[in-house]
C-alpha cells in the first residue's frame, strides 16, 4: 500500500467512527450496495448529477439507484442496483475520483438511514394549486411587465405594490391612500380564466409582486384578516418553489408550487394557515403516493435549484372588521386578553405538553442559586414550588413539607417519578393565574423561570400577586426569569442574522429568536429543538417547538414583586436570568 492509498484508509477508519456515533450507520469492509462517500455530499456542493457523471464516465452500465445527500452533511450514501455495481464502482472511483480537486475516499456502510420524510397532513382546504394556469408565452409576457430598475428592497426579497400600498410594518393597506397605479389591465385575463374553470372570485384590487432571488423567501405568515377579504390568489412565474403550510394546531406540509401555476387560497387555508418559503437556494423534491391507503406527501434527499421567481399576489380590500369563523389567527375578534391567553395555551402550555419529556431530560440538576436558597430554608417549612417543571428544585429534606405545583401534565408525571422518594415532598397540578390555594399558606416560595411565560404585563403581575398572596406575613418568595441582557452569561455563543417573524395569535406578529444570541426584542418565540434519535429523520421544522418568552430587563421584576406589595431583599443577574429574593412584610 503506498502512502496516499494508507492516508485514506486512516481518514475511512476516523470518519466511521462518527458515523456510527452520530448516525449509527456501520462502515464495513465486506461490500454492499450501499457505499458512503466519506467527504462529499450537500455541504460541499456535491450534486447527484456530479455523481451520474462520475459514473458514466468509465462505468456507463452500472446503476445507481439512489444518492442521498442529506442537508448540511459533508458526506453523502450512493446505493447501487447490486453488490456488482457497487464493488465496481468502488474498485474504480475510491481514492481517485475528484470533486473540484478533492480526492473522494469511500466505503461500504450497512443500515443507512432512510432519506424520505413522509408528511400525512392533508392539504389545507379551500386551497388550490391550479397547474399551467398560464402558457410559457404568457409567463413571458407577465414578466416583462414589472421593470425591476427602481426596485423597492426588502430585507429578504423585492416587491412592487399596485391599486394600494401594502404597510409592512401593520401588514394592513391605508383605504384613504389609493397609488395612481393600478393592477396592470394585463392581468385581467387571469380572472377571465378562473371563471372559465368555475371558480368565482371577486376582482381585486390590490397587488402585491414579490421578486425572489435563489436563496430569499418570506417568513410564515397569514395575510391579516381585517385588510383584505375571503380570497387571496397567487401567480408563480420564473420558478416553482416549495410553500411551507403551517397550522396552529401544529400542522405542517409542504407543497410544491410550480412556475405558471395559479395559487387560490379561501376560508380556512386563507384564515387559519400560514404560508411562507424557508430562504434557500434548492428546495426538496417532493413525491406524492399512496401508503396503506393514505396519500402522503414525501419529501426526499433529492433537491432541485431554485431561479429567480416573481410571484403576483392579488387580494381585494376589505372595509370594516373580518368576520371569518377562523378565531385564532384573526386580527378583528380577540381582545387583549383573548390574545395572551391563547398565546399562552398555543406557544407555552401545548408546547410543554409536547416537549416535556425531551424537557425533562435536558433538566437534571437544582440551579445552585436555588439550592443555596433552598438549604436555608427553617426546619419544619410549607415550601411550595410554583412552575415547578420536572421537580428539579425539590431537595430531599425530609425537615420540610415541599409541594411542586406544575401546570403541565406532562411534566407532572416527570416530577412524580422525581419526588416519588421524597416522602415529604408532594405535586399537584396547578395553574398559577388559577391557584386554588389559601391565602398565607406557604413559608417559602420558588417560581423558577415561569414568570416570563406570561404574555402580558397584566398576567405577569397576576402571577407574582398569587406569590404574594399564598406568603404568609414575614414568608420568603425567590423569583426568577429570563433577562434579555445575555452579555454574561454562557449562553451567547455567537451573533445573530435572521429576522424571521412568525404570525400567530390575533394575526400578532412575533419574532423567532436565533438560539444562542442576544435578545433583540422583549417578546419572542424560543425554538425548542428536539434532538434527533437514531434512524429517526425529521422534517425542516418537525421537532422544533416555538415557547413564548417575555425576556426582561433591569429591574423590571423588582417593581412587579414591589408593585405587589413584596419587599425586595436581594436582587441579583445570574446566568443571563435575573432573580429576586423577597419577603411578604
Ligand atoms: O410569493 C408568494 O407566492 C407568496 C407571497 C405572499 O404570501 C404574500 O405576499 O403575502
Ligand atoms: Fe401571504
Amino acid at each position: 500500500m503506498n502512502a496516499d492509498a494508507k492516508r485514506i484508509v486512516r481518514k475511512c477508519r476516523r470518519f466511521a467512527v462518527r458515523l456510527k456515533e452520530h448516525k449509527n450507520v456501520e462502515c464495513i469492509d465486506e461490500p454492499t450496495i450501499e457505499i458512503v462517500l466519506c467527504n462529499v455530499g450537500q455541504a460541499t456542493g456535491f450534486t447527484k448529477t456530479e455523481l451520474q457523471d462520475i459514473i458514466l464516465e468509465k462505468l456507463p452500465n452500472v446503476n445507481l439507484s439512489k444518492y442521498i445527500a442529506e442537508k448540511g452533511e459533508s458526506h453523502s450514501f450512493a446505493i447501487f442496483g447490486s453488490i456488482e455495481h457497487s464493488k465496481l464502482f468502488f474498485d474504480t472511483y475510491n481514492g481517485k475520483a475528484t470533486q473540484n480537486g478533492i480526492i473522494i475516499y469511500m466505503s461500504y456502510v450497512t443500515k443507512v438511514p432512510s432519506d424520505e420524510t413522509i408528511y400525512i397532513t392533508d392539504l389545507p382546504s379551500e386551497l388550490h394549486i391550479l397547474h399551467d394556469f398560464i402558457s410559457i408565452e404568457e409567463e413571458i409576457q407577465f414578466l416583462k411587465l414589472f421593470d425591476w430598475v427602481d426596485e423597492c428592497n426588502l430585507k429578504n426579497r423585492n416587491v412592487k405594490h399596485y391599486g394600494f400600498e401594502f404597510r409592512y410594518g401593520t401588514n394592513d393597506v391605508d383605504l384613504k391612500a389609493p397609488l395612481e397605479n393600478k393592477i396592470p389591465e394585463e392581468c385581467s385575463i387571469l380572472w377571465e380564466r378562473l371563471k372559465e374553470k368555475g371558480l368565482i372570485v371577486n376582482i381585486p384590487d390590490q397587488l402585491t409582486v414579490n421578486k425572489y432571488e435563489p436563496g430569499q423567501g418570506i417568513p410564515s405568515h397569514v395575510d391579516k384578516h381585517s385588510p383584505f377579504g375571503n380570497t387571496i390568489i397567487s401567480l408563480s412565474l420564473g420558478s416553482t418553489i416549495v410553500m411551507d403550510w403551517r397550522h396552529h394546531s401544529g400542522s405542517y406540509i409542504p407543497i410544491v408550487v410550480p412556475r405558471r401555476s395559479m395559487l387560490i387560497m379561501q376560508g380556512e387555508a386563507r384564515y387559519d394557515w400560514q404560508h411562507g418559503i424557508q430562504p434557500r437556494t434548492w428546495d426538496p423534491v417532493i413525491q406524492e403516493r399512496t401508503e396503506n391507503g393514505a396519500r402522503v406527501r414525501v419529501a426526499t434527499s433529492d433537491t432541485v435549484e431554485r431561479a429567480t421567481r416573481v410571484s403576483l399576489t392579488f387580494r381585494e380590500t376589505r372595509q370594516g372588521p373580518c368576520e371569518c369563523r377562523y378565531e385564532t389567527l384573526c386580527d378583528s375578534r380577540t381582545s387583549e386578553t383573548d390574545v395572551a391567553a391563547q398565546l399562552e395555551e398555543l406557544h407555552v402550555h401545548q408546547v410543554y405538553e409536547k416537549i416535556a419529556c425531551h424537557f425533562s431530560k435536558t433538566r437534571h440538576k437544582p440551579w445552585p442559586k436555588v439550592v443555596e436558597f433552598m438549604s436555608q430554608v427553617q426546619p419544619g417549612s410549607v415550601v411550595l414550588d410554583l412552575g415547578a417543571g420536572n421537580g428539579k428544585n425539590i431537595l430531599n429534606r425530609s425537615d420540610i413539607i415541599q409541594i411542586a405545583g406544575e401546570r403541565s401534565e406532562g411534566l407532572l408525571w416527570e416530577c412524580l417519578g422525581h419526588v416519588r422518594d421524597i416522602p415529604t415532598a408532594q405535586c399537584v397540578r396547578l395553574d398559577l393565574l388559577h391557584a386554588g390555594l389559601r391565602a398565607l399558606c406557604a413559608d417559602v416560595v420558588i417560581c423558577v423561570a415561569v414568570v416570563h411565560h406570561f404574555c402580558s404585563q397584566k398576567r405577569r403581575q397576576q402571577a407574582i400577586a398569587t406569590i404574594a398572596r399564598v406568603l404568609r406575613s414575614g414568608g420568603k418568595a425567590l423569583v426568577t426569569v429570563w433577562a434579555k441582557d445575555q452579555t454574561n452569561s454562557n449562553y451567547i455563543c455567537r451573533s445573530g442574522h435572521s429576522d424571521q417573524t412568525v404570525t400567530t395569535v390575533g394575526g400578532l406578529n412575533l419574532p423567532v429568536h436565533e438560539n444562542r444570541t442576544q435578545f433583540k426584542h422583549n417578546d419572542v418565540l424560543v425554538p425548542w429543538k428536539c434532538r434527533k434519535v437514531a434512524n429517526e429523520k425529521l422534517g425542516d421544522d418537525e421537532g422544533t417547538f416555538l415557547r413564548y418568552y417575555h425576556v426582561f430587563e433591569e429591574g423590571e421584576l423588582d417593581s412587579l414583586c414591589e408593585s405587589e406589595g413584596l419587599a425586595v431583599d436581594r436582587s441579583f443577574y445570574e446566568e443571563g436570568n435575573w432573580c429576586v429574593i423577597c419577603t411578604k412584610p
